[in-house]
């Protein structure tokens, strides 16, 4: 299983949360991965963790004040690139362009999404992977996969019927190693979560939790 803590703007401390999933990673046969904000790619991707934008823009090197470059995002560390969070939407054509633009810069990609059909929509573009999270549930602790296990299923069905090859996560609530375990009965191929460990008193002991029954 894949799991990816997206820091947000949570106000913990990056390089902490970063080293914990590095060790924590390197403890386990799962794969985890920190999205921490932009501004800390480089001092979170220095502690050798496998390091994740949270946006990266449609754009080419110009005239772009304000924008995520993904070749930007590559040098300060990051190996792939969240898309289309749902904190962070995109249109259609925005979503293409920052798949392509991330590809340009070899960053691998995971494209949001709020539903199957819109997961379907996703997979079309060609990313590595989709995450479908439905948005009531994020940051509320309620795990997707208990919630909502169909949106899980029928998002992994989606995305096979469209391209075999995209991976699908799902995100929103997942906190414990049994909702992680949960994830993966409904088809996941991993997680994506924020608030249940970056908001944790102990943000080690939630990964440790979470990559346990693992
Ligand atoms: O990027 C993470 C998702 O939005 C899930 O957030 P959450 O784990 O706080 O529900």
């Amino acid at each position: 299983m894949f799991v990816l803590v997206n820091l947000k703007t949570y106000p913990c401390d990056p390089v902490d949360v970063a080293t914990a999933v590095r060790d924590v990673d390197e403890a386990t046969d799962a794969r985890l991965a920190v999205a921490p904000q932009a501004a800390h790619l480089e001092r979170v991707a220095e502690t050798g963790v496998e390091t994740w934008a949270q946006h990266v823009d449609p754009i080419d090197y110009g005239s772009n004040t304000g924008h995520a470059l993904a070749e930007s995002l590559a040098d300060a560390g990051a190996d792939g690139t969240l898309i289309n969070h749902s904190e962070r939407r995109l249109k259609l054509a925005d979503i293409d362009g920052a798949v392509e633009a991330a590809e340009r810069a070899g960053l691998e990609t995971v494209v949001c999404a709020n539903n199957p059909e819109q997961i379907g929509a996703a997979a079309a573009l060609g990313p590595d992977a989709v995450a479908v999270e439905p948005p009531e549930l994020i940051g509320t602790g309620t795990p997707v996969s208990q919630a909502d296990p169909e949106v899980v299923e029928d998002a992994v069905e989606a995305a096979r019927n469209v391209d075999p090859d995209v991976s699908v996560l799902c995100g929103a609530g997942i906190s414990t190693g049994d909702d992680v375990v949960a994830a993966g009965d409904l088809g996941a191929e991993g997680v994506l979560l924020a608030s249940g460990v970056a908001k944790a008193d102990d943000p080690r002991a939630a990964l440790e939790d979470l990559v346990d029954p693992l």
